[in-house]
């Protein structure tokens, strides 16, 4: 059965007597991915609290004293023995004292501010207090979507707030409906900083309402990355190999790439792969891999002609051990077709990096065993569940193959951060052509908003998939050239092309494609046509 772990569970304030608080960071001063990490590792190293949840980070205009930097937001769920006046020391110590704060004026810059938006005591009540230094629930909670929105990431959905005895939800329905500017944030991964200067993926999230639930979900408006494939490995099924071991032809082609994605994009990843994952391909050893990838990830990132902050670079890679080492030589995303199934050493690797992006895909068994994995059925899709929340999709038959890799996926979620990954680094991936027949890849790709807005509860335990980006690698696959007649994997450019604007048009966030030249069109044009990106 689907088995989460304990840090999954709320159940933690009932048997262990311990209270669950959730608080809200922001840091718009100095390095703020840094200062919010300090301060969650802070907060952890208490004795007698832990880290139980964290949202993503989402960077968005300052609310109420506009002339400031940007500022980064996000929520995390604490257990705790402290009480709340305990628990707002805690908060000050470390603002002021570990991250040494200096508050200017109100609502001014400042290096992280950590503040108590509810608390819930042993027996599961949530306190209300006002004295002259702490108010519970926080007093201007309801007015801010940067709070709500990653708040909602990590509540049930029929979470209510004390006060007013609605559902946390439905507050953040009533800010949409507003149409506020402010209140499309901005959902940032962070990358390694280069030069002393951020790095992010960034997706700008637009509410938008969902014509029959009448509830909200976010649609990404800003433009869709091109991930462009560079396979080092002799047998790749689609390029033949014409790369494998010669590295300045290597980067030739990376420099080439840049050159044909940048001229339509502000960013392009770039997804290094040493090991084919082709169905019943032959593994490459960890060691033919690491040479087949290092040294050209190091040969990239020490070429100043190529642009770092624009050029991210992505390791194709399914070993926590190639991870480690590409995360060393400057890798920013590692992507594993896995999902952190074929290494169990993975997520740690993750939780040590948590300004490195990670890629989870869906697959299920491995490269000889998983094009036979392909049964997708309603009861294990609804398997000890009591309840989906999605956008208007019905159960139907139409959705069964997507909320079985929902379902798959938030297991690997679970696992990932019950370790210490981070929220903020997941990129899901459907894992079109892993344990897929082929017209199985054509409902993933339609299924890309149930996976976006899919959420999966039972007892008290959650997870929602809200605001995580969805990567797909359409690219090329037999279910193309089951469909064309193009037998020849390299035929399959022109309809690549075809099916990375569709992506897109489900709401893909990033595209993987071998041919950047020509995909890289059919994505912008895909990004005029479905999203608000010129
Ligand atoms: N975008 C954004 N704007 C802001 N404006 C004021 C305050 C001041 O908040 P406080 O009342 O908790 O000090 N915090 C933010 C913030 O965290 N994010
Ligand atoms: N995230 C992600 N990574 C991948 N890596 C390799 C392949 C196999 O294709 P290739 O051999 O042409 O790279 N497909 C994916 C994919 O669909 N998603």
């Amino acid at each position: 059965s689907f088995d989460l772990p304990v840090s999954h569970s709320t159940q933690i304030t009932t048997d262990s007597g311990w209270n669950v608080a959730y608080l809200a960071f922001g840091s718009n001063v100095g390095d703020r991915v840094s200062n919010i990490q300090c301060a969650i590792d802070y907060l952890n190293s208490h004795e007698e609290l832990t880290v139980t949840k964290v949202s993503s980070i989402f960077e968005s205009e300052p609310m109420y004293f506009q002339d400031q930097r940007l500022f980064l937001n996000g929520c995390i769920e604490v257990k705790t023995l402290l009480s709340p006046q305990e628990l707002l020391k805690l908060c000050k110590r470390i603002e002021y004292e570990e991250l040494k704060r200096v508050k200017e004026f109100d609502n001014g810059p400042r290096s992280i501010d950590l503040d108590i938006i509810l608390y819930k005591d042993e027996d599961g009540e949530n306190v209300v207090m006002t004295t002259n230094d702490l108010v519970i629930p926080h007093p201007r909670l309801l007015e801010r979507s940067f709070v709500l929105e990653p708040l909602c990431e990590l509540i049930s959905y029929n979470e209510v707030h004390p006060v007013t005895a609605e559902p946390i939800i439905e507050h953040l329905n009533q800010i949409y409906e507003q149409e506020r500017d402010e209140d499309i944030l901005c959902k940032v991964i962070p990358l390694p900083r280069i030069g002393g200067k951020d790095r992010f993926l960034k997706f700008k999230n637009k509410p938008v309402r969902d014509s029959v639930t009448g509830r909200f979900s976010t649609q990404t408006i800003s433009p869709t990355y091109t991930m462009g494939i560079l396979n080092t490995t002799p047998d790749s099924f689609s390029d033949g190999g014409q790369l494998s071991g010669n590295l300045e032809s290597q980067v030739e082609k990376v420099r080439t790439m840049v050159q044909e994605v940048l001229k339509l994009s502000k960013q392009i990843i770039i997804d290094i792969g040493g090991c084919s994952t082709r169905p019943n391909s032959e593994q490459a050893s960890q060691q033919q891999e690491v040479e087949r990838t290092i040294p050209l990830l190091k040969k990239i990132r020490s070429d100043k002609s190529i642009p770092h902050d624009k050029v991210i670079l992505s390791i194709d890679t399914y070993r926590a051990g190639v991870a480690k080492l590409a995360i060393e030589a400057g890798v920013d995303l590692v992507n594993d077709i896995s999902g952190g199934q074929f290494d169990a050493d993975m997520f740690a690797v993750l939780a040590e990096h948590p300004n490195v992006g990670y890629i989870m895909s869906h697959t299920r068994g491995n490269t000889s065993t998983m094009t036979k994995l392909t049964k997708y059925s309603e009861a294990e899709a609804e398997e000890n569940t009591i309840e989906y929340v999605y956008g208007h999709e019905e159960r139907g038959e139409a959705t069964v193959l997507i909320r079985n890799i929902g379902r798959e996926l938030a297991q690997q979620y679970a696992k990932a951060v019950d370790v210490g990954t981070k929220r903020w680094q997941i990129v899901l991936d459907p894992g079109i052509g892993f344990a897929k027949q082929s017209m199985q890849n054509l409902e993933a790709i339609k299924g890309i908003n149930v996976l976006k807005n899919y959420s999966l509860a039972r007892d008290e335990h959650f997870i929602h998939f809200r605001n995580l980006p969805v990567l797909v690698g359409p690219s090329r696959k037999k279910f193309i050239g089951k469909i064309t007649g193009d037998e020849v994997a390299a035929d399959r450019d022109f309809t690549t092309g075809t099916v990375a604007g569709a992506c897109v048009g489900f709401g893909a966030d990033i595209v993987r494609v071998h041919n950047t030249k020509n995909c890289v069109k059919s994505i912008r044009m895909a990004d005029a046509l479905y999203r608000e990106t010129p």
